[in-house]
């Protein structure tokens, strides 16, 4: 075959079938460092390795305007969202991110809140006896963040928030039922936050100073205009959604506690280097993120391969999470490998790689992780039981997610600490 010859078959259906595994598997098949598919009727290249990551996250390489199918930004991130922005107009809207997301103070408080909303769901969790933890986790993640940003909620509008964030999420890669109610979760949230966001700007509502929805609803683009507030309201859920979206790894830090509980005992004795090494090996075994994608931004070469503008350019990430390449017995859940060895960022890239600041990494790394680390020993600690459900992880639903949702029983008046 030609070496810039696309086949005509496309993938998408086997990608929707496949889910996780589609590129690993392709792409270990594969011989050479650039795959060749197409995918929505669009040519693309799939890439993988330590030096995909470099050339991906350089913008003379690739770009992310135009790169996203409407699908995605119809449910997952939003139109005129900051992921599908280049150059000088995304370094100035992902300041704003980083500015609020990177400031310690901002992680203390945000953590602070939810768990302080951890604290108040457990009791009601005892009197309901039995919870499905990644729905129950999403109230609590939704209660503390949006408090944080700044949104008065009042308890009653907790639980609809969370579930419309947890469907944005849930239903961006698949065809059917839970794509439409993303679509209409989208829609529903935008219309209020907008609304909001024009009451901030008109002066008719204030908001604690500095809060993220204040900060949010009066950032300016390099234009020194201020986006429409459908797009402020997009920015607003890019905080609070994937906030909510912690609640999954929670999830899997249930699942691997469960599943080897030596992870419990640790945990629950308050070892903080524990909870961190843990919190990583969380990111780094379990599925989320499965790939990134951009745009070729001219004809690029990559590995002596050419890739002409406009293709689609997808960055492998969960396969580079389990390359043996890359890390020593991928398919063991093993928290001591991040004891023996810091985290490497440019090697742990469930959210992303390259630099946040100048990139399109996730400006939310610092969020999850301090989450996790606060929750999972709390997890731990709850007083639970884990009866017999159907705990499989399927690889082929995007998001992957324990079947059950990983139910647990509390007895009624037990105390935690
Ligand atoms: C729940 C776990 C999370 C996962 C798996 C995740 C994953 C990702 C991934 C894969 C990207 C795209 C990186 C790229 O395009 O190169 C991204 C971008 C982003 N994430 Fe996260 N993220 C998470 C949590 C968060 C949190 C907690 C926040 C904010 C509070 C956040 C805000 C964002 C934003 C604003 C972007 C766009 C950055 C840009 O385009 O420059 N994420 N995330």
């Amino acid at each position: 075959m030609d070496r810039r010859a696309f086949p005509r078959t496309d993938n998408t259906l086997p990608l929707l079938l496949t889910g996780y595994a589609w590129l690993p598997n392709r792409l270990r098949r594969h011989r050479g460092p650039v795959l060749r598919t197409r995918l929505l009727g669009r040519p693309a290249v799939a890439l993988h390795g330590p030096d995909a990551v470099r050339f991906f996250y350089d913008e003379r390489h690739v770009r992310r305007s135009g790169a996203l199918p409407e699908p995605v930004r119809s449910t997952l991130f939003g139109h005129g969202a900051v992921h599908g922005l280049d150059g000088p107009e995304h370094q100035l809207r992902k300041a704003m991110f980083l500015g609020l997301l990177a400031d310690p103070r901002q992680l203390e408080q945000l953590v602070a809140r939810t768990v302080e909303a951890w604290d108040a769901a457990v009791p009601a969790w005892r009197e309901r006896g039995t919870v499905v933890l990644l729905d129950a986790v999403a109230e609590v993640l939704a209660a503390g963040v949006a408090r944080w940003a700044g949104l008065d909620i009042s308890d009653d509008e907790v639980a609809p928030l969370a579930r419309d964030l947890v469907r944005m999420v849930d239903g961006f890669a698949t065809p059917g039922p839970r794509h439409w109610r993303a679509r209409l979760a989208r829609r529903r949230q935008e219309r209020s936050i907008a609304a909001l966001v024009e009451s901030v700007r008109d002066g008719s509502v204030q908001l604690p100073e500095g809060c993220a929805v204040q900060v949010v609803a009066l950032h300016r683009d390099a234009d020194g205009q201020f986006p429409a507030p459908r797009v402020a309201a997009v920015e607003v859920l890019n905080i609070l959604r994937p906030t909510v979206a912690v609640c999954w790894f929670a999830a899997f830090a249930a699942h691997a506690m469960h599943r080897w509980p030596e992870n419990r005992g640790r945990l629950a004795a308050d070892d903080a280097s524990f909870a961190t090494a843990f919190t990583q090996e969380v990111r780094r075994f379990y599925p989320f993120a499965p790939f990134v994608a951009g745009k070729a931004a001219g004809d690029v070469t990559f590995a002596g391969e050419s890739v002409p503008e406009g293709t689609l350019v997808l960055l492998d990430l969960y396969g580079h999470q389990h390359d043996p390449a890359l890390w020593e017995d991928p398919y063991r859940f093993r928290p001591q490998r991040f004891l023996d060895e810091p985290a490497d960022p440019q090697k742990l890239i469930p959210q992303g790689g390259g630099d946040p600041a100048t990139g399109h990494r996730c400006p939310g790394e610092g969020v999850v992780v301090g989450l996790l680390e606060s929750l999972a020993p709390r997890l731990a600690r709850l007083d639970c039981t884990v009866p017999d459900q159907d705990l499989t992880i399927s690889l082929r639903r995007m998001i992957a997610r324990p079947r059950s949702g990983f139910v647990i029983h509390l007895a009624r008046g037990a105390a935690e600490e």
